[in-house]
């Protein structure tokens, strides 16, 4: 059987969309809610996961935002975010330390790797995401550990993010230029089902430890090829 925590800063979205998926997943889905920039929420939300089922499997690192009026809260977030908690789910995990091994799936962008002037620091942070899980995942000790580590690098996808941000019109300076960011909403967008399908592969897939996904609406998804030095 499979079960569930979602972990939010946003209790009122995290208790709805549990309460939505208990119609169909009963009591097997629960909410716990999680401040990914504040290291003891994060011990005491894995703590809760591990004492309510026993273990960890998978992680999905996935919080993030975009508030180019705050770079430093944005590095602090989106990739301080995913290295704690990385951290921190690592200590219940590794199979050398009584875990089972598993697989944390951080949730990178297409702007880690292509850069938009638009959001500076929302870019910084994707890229460290990128190197992060390449660097974790290509340690040796992985055959003592056992956790896998992927990321994945979206274009934009339709979802309350970017609407936030539109929302906004450039008030709150989230980006630098409001008008070439309501441009790029405007163009095709990715459904979050086909990111969630990539999730799914690298979860069933255990060939692909370390790789980088870039998920487009140009093509199919694909491991992203870095140069060796
Ligand atoms: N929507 C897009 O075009 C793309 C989004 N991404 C990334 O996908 C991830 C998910 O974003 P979306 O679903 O698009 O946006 P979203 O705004 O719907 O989801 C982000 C979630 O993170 C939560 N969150 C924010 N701060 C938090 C904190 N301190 N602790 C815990 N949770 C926190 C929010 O409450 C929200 O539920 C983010 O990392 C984002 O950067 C990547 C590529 C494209
Ligand atoms: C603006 C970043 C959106 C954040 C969502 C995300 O993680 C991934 C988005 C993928 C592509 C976004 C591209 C957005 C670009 C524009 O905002 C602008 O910077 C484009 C500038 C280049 C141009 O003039 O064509």
């Amino acid at each position: 059987m499979q079960l569930v925590i979602i972990a939010d800063i946003d209790a009122a979205k995290g208790t709805s969309t549990t309460s939505e998926l208990a119609t169909e997943y009963a009591d097997n889905v629960t909410f716990i809610e999680c401040d990914v920039t504040n290291q003891e929420s994060v011990e005491d939300t894995l703590g809760k996961a591990k004492d309510t089922y026993g273990r960890l499997d998978i992680i999905s690192n996935n919080a993030g935002a975009m508030m180019e009026n705050d770079p430093i809260g944005t590095i602090n977030l989106n990739l301080c975010g995913v290295i704690r908690v990385a951290a921190v789910a690592m200590s219940y995990m590794r199979a050398d330390k009584g875990g089972s091994g598993g697989i944390i799936i951080n949730t990178a962008s297409l702007t880690g790797v292509k850069p938009s002037y638009n959001c500076p620091a929302y870019c910084a942070s994707k890229s460290g995401v990128i190197g992060f899980t390449r660097s974790f995942a290509m340690n040796p000790d992985f055959d003592l550990h056992k956790v896998r580590m992927n990321c994945l690098c979206p274009g934009m996808v339709d979802t309350p993010m970017i609407q936030g941000v539109l929302d906004e019109d450039g008030k709150e300076g989230r980006v630098l230029n409001f008008d070439r960011f309501r441009y790029a909403a405007n163009l095709p967008q990715l459904k979050p089902s086909a990111v969630a399908d990539v999730f799914i592969d690298l979860v069933e897939n255990e060939s692909k430890n370390g790789a980088a996904m870039l998920i487009t609406v140009e093509g199919p998804p694909r491991d992203i090829e870095f140069p060796i030095y």
